[in-house]
């Protein structure tokens, strides 16, 4: 059974992971499954299987394998240039969200900026969520922009975006309502010691960030700072640690914090916020 020859690789996430990767290789949503659960394979079917199955014991994460990873319960696509995105990077989108509606602010035509956005997921999570609201996305790299826009269209988001390859927040001008960023935030002489389908599968781009881990913040943080409205919102994500250092930064370029972190399911500070305080 291919759920007890995943064990090795995927532990308890196995018989998900099963389904997941047969679903792919036949075509079938979890209703297909349940409905051919007995059906026999076909001999083109059973290769098509197989061959997922054998990227999946080689290591590769199974969002990898499918190209597809659900964020907010939202489908994206992944490219090598996407970082899978993380249940974590939820805690992001609930901060925004929650700061968002006790301003009273949610039903507002706002401008929102995602720096470094990946596959997209914060900012059309975000999207999603806000129904008059445009978001503006930046990364560095053009790959990750392509498969960003990707997801907008597929999810019938795209009128509402734009896109644009820069450094953070240096190709925008203002003013936003609110700016989220999951930056790269590892420190480099950590990347080696990373679980290998973290270190070998997700972008050095999407990772590394710089000797200390807080280069990002120093650069997108002083940006921020300028484009943001009165009373405009900055939410970012942090790595274990680093909550106390990113708030410093934030105080220092003008900010006000609005409340302890958001945790993460693991208890973890995870979304640190501050914003510009209303004139
Ligand atoms: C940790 S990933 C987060 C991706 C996505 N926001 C998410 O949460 O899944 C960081 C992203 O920042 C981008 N990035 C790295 N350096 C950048 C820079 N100098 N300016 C803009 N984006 C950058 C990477 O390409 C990557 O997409």
């Amino acid at each position: 059974m291919l759920a007890a020859r995943l064990n090795a690789v995927s532990g308890h996430d196995a018989a998900l992971d099963a389904r997941l990767l047969v679903g792919a290789a036949l075509g079938l949503d979890l209703t297909g499954m349940v409905a051919g659960a007995k059906r026999i394979l076909t001999r083109d079917e059973a290769d098509r299987v197989e061959a997922l199955a054998r990227r999946r014991l080689a290591g590769e994460p199974v969002a990898r394998v499918l190209g597809m990873k659900e964020f907010w319960a939202l489908p994206l696509h992944l490219s090598a240039a996407t970082l899978v995105p993380r249940p974590d990077t939820e805690t992001v989108v609930e901060r925004a969200l929650e700061l968002l509606r006790a301003d009273g602010a949610a039903d507002r035509a706002l401008r929102i900026a995602d720096l470094g956005t990946g596959s997209g997921a914060i900012l059309l999570a975000l999207l999603s969520e806000l129904r008059h609201a445009h978001g503006f996305a930046t990364d560095i790299s053009a790959e990750a922009l392509e498969t960003a826009s990707r997801n907008a269209t597929e999810l019938g988001l795209a009128d509402r975006t734009t896109w644009i390859q820069c450094d953070y927040a240096s190709g925008l001008t203002g003013a936003f309502d609110l700016i989220v960023s999951n930056p790269p935030y590892i420190p480099s002489a950590d990347i080696a010691g990373l679980d290998i389908e973290v270190r070998a599968h997700d972008p050095h781009a999407a990772l590394d960030g710089g000797a200390d881990g807080l280069d990002a913040y120093r650069a997108l943080i002083s940006q921020s700072a300028g484009l943001l409205s009165s009373g405009g919102f900055l939410v970012v994500e942090v790595g274990q640690g680093q909550s106390g250092d990113v708030e410093a930064l934030m105080t220092a370029s003008g900010l006000s914090p609005t409340g302890p972190p958001r945790t993460d399911l693991g208890g973890i500070p995870r979304a640190v916020s501050a914003r510009r305080p209303p004139r």
